[in-house]
């Protein structure tokens, strides 16, 4: 219910009491990290701790670290990372601000040439930040060397005045009431600002005194390192938001009842109808599945980070493509997901107290920030096709590749399921999964010489991720796991994950013969038997999520179930019902009926 100017200065407020108590309280890096994330509210210190920090550690010299950081984790300045353009932001190499070197002064000349090189999304920018590392293209000696990193200092420091030749402001409201609305993304022309030379991230390539420029060397691809970074925590952050939908969902479907009285008895729990049960149970199933598969992603990307510190950089494409396409899947299908929880929850899952609409206007843009879903996805394609040629010539492929080496065996392979029981062997579903992905992804390079289809591309990428989510669900399901019977409902979800993507991809399955029709409709049947077994747990497994009343925000979620004394309180809250008679009634509405009724009178 708060104005966008009032919702700004209580994320303001928030953020600078949340960083009191991290003082006070001496957290350390990762309770400070989930004190913002419980505050829940996008902010422009998720910027400056996800991306600032991050893009001056990976390509700040460690004498650039030394001096910004130590101002950074104090904050003494906040920083924002702006890279996105008016005219561009898929295309970076597209970027038109550009960064000239003058040798005379020993600075870098920022400018905003066009209007569409005026940068425009940064969050934070608008309002807030006092620095940022921006993309510009670096010209030295009269040639364009492309898109670097640069420190600038936008703000004063004293009165928060925007500096000489810079033009700064917010960039307008944004989808939904609340949602990024708390967010100031920025639009920012540069006018022949002067920075010193130092101030050009220096980690990948050098700009010398006399105007140099001298490569590092570390592979360019480093400066794209900072997206690699977020779209790794992107994903356990769709995780997150998708389990809180099918949290509120799966409580109310339990409330909620419809129809099905015979005699006077109780009406039927919403939760029990077997249409319900199947448009529902695959998020809990996703939930989970995106949860293993965000831990894996994050060891991954640990493990990538100290090859590269040994400069080791032998599995950064692999850190790529995985980053690249599990953010696109996991938050394409949670968006996706949190709108068909609101319709699940039926007319009441429509309000604003149910807290599904909040949930999916701060979700949805998780789909296009950080790269473009479809772009992210070709690239994954671009490294799944290079990974074929290698294959062809003789090379062995690693990591979440490897079953491509099985390339003899997963060409003609038929499925070995004959029951619906043989649906339940983790092995017949990761062969049928990886014969899938590798037909897709050797189909489309075969194609890519004959009429180049990124439509093929793509499909094949959908299919390579979700046997990455898929093999890492069943990687879990063999270590140990604590809790009595918990594994056992684990299997059951992985199962519903598995074959609910076999139902839904059934075409890519038939055509590529990995699976006959008969086989498909035994995995539908599976399917079915699966819901049924997860139905008397589904509360208990959003439960364990253990969110509070207070996180999840929703009246239809409520852990004690009380959904319409909620939904009613609720309603009482809102402005309209300040007053009896509502603001406008002596303008508007009198006038009007009084009219009507003397014309109703002649
Ligand atoms: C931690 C807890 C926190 C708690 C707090 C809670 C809060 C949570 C907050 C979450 C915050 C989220 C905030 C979001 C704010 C949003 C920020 C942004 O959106 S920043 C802007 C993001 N922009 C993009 O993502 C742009 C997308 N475009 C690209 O990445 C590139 O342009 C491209 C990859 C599409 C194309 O690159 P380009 O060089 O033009 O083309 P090529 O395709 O030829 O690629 C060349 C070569 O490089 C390889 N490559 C590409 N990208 C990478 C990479 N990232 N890493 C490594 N390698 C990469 C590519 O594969 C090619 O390799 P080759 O061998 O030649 O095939
Ligand atoms: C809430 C929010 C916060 C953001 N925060 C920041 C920030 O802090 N800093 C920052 O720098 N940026 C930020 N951004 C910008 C964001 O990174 C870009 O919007 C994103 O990278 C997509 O680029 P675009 O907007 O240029 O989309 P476009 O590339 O113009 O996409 C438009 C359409 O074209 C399609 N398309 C584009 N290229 C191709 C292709 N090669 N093949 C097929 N289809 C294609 C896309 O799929 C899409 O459907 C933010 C954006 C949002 C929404």
């Amino acid at each position: 219910m708060l104005s966008r100017k009032e919702l700004f200065k209580d994320t303001l407020k928030k953020a600078a009491h949340a960083w009191k108590r991290t003082v006070e309280l001496h957290l350390t890096e990762e309770e400070a990290n989930l004190l913002r994330l419980y505050i829940d509210q996008p902010g422009y210190v998720d910027l400056h701790w996800v991306m600032f920090v991050p893009a001056i550690k990976g390509q700040g010299t460690e004498e650039q670290q030394k001096k910004w950081l130590t101002m950074a984790y104090k904050f003494q300045i906040i920083g924002t990372y702006a890279q996105t353009e008016l005219g561009h932001g898929s295309n970076v190499q597209g970027l038109e601000t550009t960064a000239t070197f003058d040798p005379s002064t020993d600075e870098f000349i920022m400018h905003s040439p066009t209007l569409t090189s005026s940068k425009w999304w940064p969050g934070g920018l608008g309002k807030t930040s006092t620095h940022a590392v921006v993309y510009a293209r670096l010209i030295t000696e009269g040639k364009d060397y492309g898109i670097h990193g640069f420190i600038m200092q936008l703000r004063s420091l004293d009165d928060h005045s925007p500096l000489p030749g810079i033009t700064i402001g917010d960039i307008g409201g944004k989808f939904g009431s609340g949602a990024y609305n708390s967010m100031d993304n920025g639009v920012m022309r540069l006018d022949h600002v002067r920075i010193p030379r130092d101030q050009m991230l220096m980690r990948l390539a050098q700009v010398t005194r006399e105007g140099k420029y001298v490569h590092s060397d570390v592979p360019k691809q480093l400066l794209y390192g900072t997206m690699v970074y977020v779209r790794q925590t992107i994903v356990a952050d769709a995780s997150r938001a998708l389990s809180r939908a099918v949290c509120i969902a799966v409580r109310y479907g339990a409330i909620r009842k419809q129809f099905g009285s015979k005699a006077g008895g109780p009406e039927t729990q919403v939760l029990n109808y077997k249409t319900q049960q199947s448009r529902l149970f695959p998020f809990l199933a996703s939930a989970y599945a995106f949860r293993f598969v965000g831990q894996w992603l994050k060891w991954l990307y640990t493990d990538v980070t100290q090859k590269l510190e040994s400069k080791d950089f032998s599995t950064l494409p692999e850190a790529h493509a995985c980053t690249a396409g599990l953010k696109s899947v996991t938050t394409s299908a949670t968006a996706d997901a949190i709108e068909e929880c609101q319709k699940l929850c039926g007319g009441h899952g429509y309000l604003n107290s149910s807290g599904l609409p909040e949930l999916f206007a701060v979700n949805l843009p998780a789909c296009t920030y950080e790269g473009d879903n479809v772009v992210l996805l070709l690239q994954v394609a671009r490294f799944l096709m290079k990974t074929v040629s290698q294959v062809a010539s003789g090379k062995q492929p690693v990591g979440t590749t490897a079953y491509m080496g099985n390339i003899q065996h997963l060409m003609q392979c038929k499925s070995v399921v004959n029951t619906v029981e043989d649906w339940l062997n983790p092995a017949a579903i990761k062969e049928v999964f990886e014969a899938r992905a590798l037909r897709m992804a050797v189909n489309c390079a075969q194609n890519i010489s004959k009429a180049p289809s990124q439509e093929e591309g793509f499909e094949a990428a959908v299919a390579h991720v979700q046997l990455i989510i898929v093999t890492k669900f069943i990687e879990k399901l063999q270590e140990d796991i604590l809790g009595h019977g918990v594994k056992e409902q684990l299997q059951k979800l992985c199962g519903i994950y598995a074959l609910h993507l076999i139902h839904k991809h059934l075409g890519d399955f038939l055509s590529t013969g990995c699976v006959t029709a008969r086989q498909g409709s035994l995995a539908n049947e599976r399917l079915g038997k699966l819901y049924a077994q997860v139905r008397p747990n589904a509360v208990a497994l959003v439960d364990a999520f253990d969110y509070t009343d207070h996180y999840l925000g929703s009246a239809l979620g409520r852990y004690d179930g009380d959904v319409y004394s909620a939904l009613y309180k609720e309603a009482w809250k809102d402005p309209l019902n300040e007053t009896v008679v509502p603001d406008g009634y002596q303008e508007h509405l009198r006038p009007l009926l009084k009219q009507q009724l003397k014309l109703s009178r002649l």
